[in-house]
């Protein structure tokens, strides 16, 4: 199956400051990657530059063995789909036709929407929760709405490969669990997924691997257990962190000493 994302050697500076270096990471299908770190770690850099958006200083980064400074931007939007944090649209678009530009890369120059970018845009908007806000200008919705919309347009497009930039913040628990759930689902079917995370219960509970940044370098990679150990934490946060059990699932309180 296609879709694994590898990038060695990284190294990007931005404002004449090393921000990442020395980064080798992979992610592919089957794969819900959680991408840690504190504030400046580097997390939004690593997603924009295995991406494509953000050209490293040094290494490369290959989907499928091709380096996607190669690959032409309409191969690659129809691939791989990047969700920026933040959650920005001045453009009073209805929520439907936000999500229907996820459905750009497939069509072609004028065209009208086909039967299956209607289904693709509807499919979307009923896994990320937002059918009912259909026909609501995006400029009008909560923060919380629009992520989700955005989200949904990311999806739109069917991508082999997500990158999501905090994909979780500013949503309610509830929305949380669903769109986590939601991203596990699409590594389970084959995608691959990697999702930058401040929550690390989240990243813990529905992450199939993580990878801890810190100041623009791998701390851990791995599995939960073995990345989320109160070394790394402090090393990372300067938190003191307790990780165990709850009702059955993994639960992490932590401290600042
Ligand atoms: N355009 C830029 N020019 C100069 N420095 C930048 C630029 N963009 C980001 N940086 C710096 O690069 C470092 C990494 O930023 P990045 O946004 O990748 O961190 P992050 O881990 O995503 O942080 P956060 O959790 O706060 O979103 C930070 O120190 C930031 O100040």
């Amino acid at each position: 199956m296609s879709g694994l994302l590898h990038a060695t050697g990284l190294a990007v500076s931005l404002g004449g400051r090393s921000v990442l270096s020395g980064v080798d990471v992979a992610a592919g299908p089957g794969e819900l990657v959680g991408l840690l770190g504190p504030n400046g770690a580097g997390k939004t850099t690593l997603l924009r530059a295995l991406s494509g958006l953000q050209a490293p200083q040094a290494g490369a980064v290959t989907l499928d063995g091709a380096p996607l400074a190669a690959m032409s931007p309409p191969v690659l939007a129809r691939r791989l789909a990047y969700l920026a944090s933040g959650n920005e649209c001045q453009w009073p678009l209805v929520a439907e036709a936000l999500v229907a530009l996820g459905r750009l890369p497939h069509r072609t120059p004028w065209s009208r929407l086909s039967v299956e970018d209607m289904a693709a845009i509807e499919s979307a908007m009923r896994f990320t929760g937002v059918l009912g806000l259909v026909g609501r200008p995006v400029t009008q919705l909560s923060g919380g709405e629009l992520a989700r919309v955005l989200l949904a347009r990311a999806l739109a497009g069917d991508p082999e490969l997500l990158l999501a930039d905090e994909p979780v913040a500013g949503l309610d628990p509830g929305h949380q669990l669903d769109v986590m759930a939601l991203l596990a689902r699409r590594a389970a079917g084959g995608g691959t997924v990697v999702v930058a995370l401040h929550d690390l219960t989240l990243a813990a509970r529905f992450c199939t691997r993580l990878i801890l940044l810190s100041e623009g370098t791998l701390l851990a990679e791995g599995a939960a257990e073995a990345v989320l150990t109160p070394e790394n934490l402090r090393a990372a946060y300067g938190i003191e962190a307790t990780v165990g059990t709850l009702g059955g699932q993994v639960a992490i309180a932590v401290t600042r000493p």
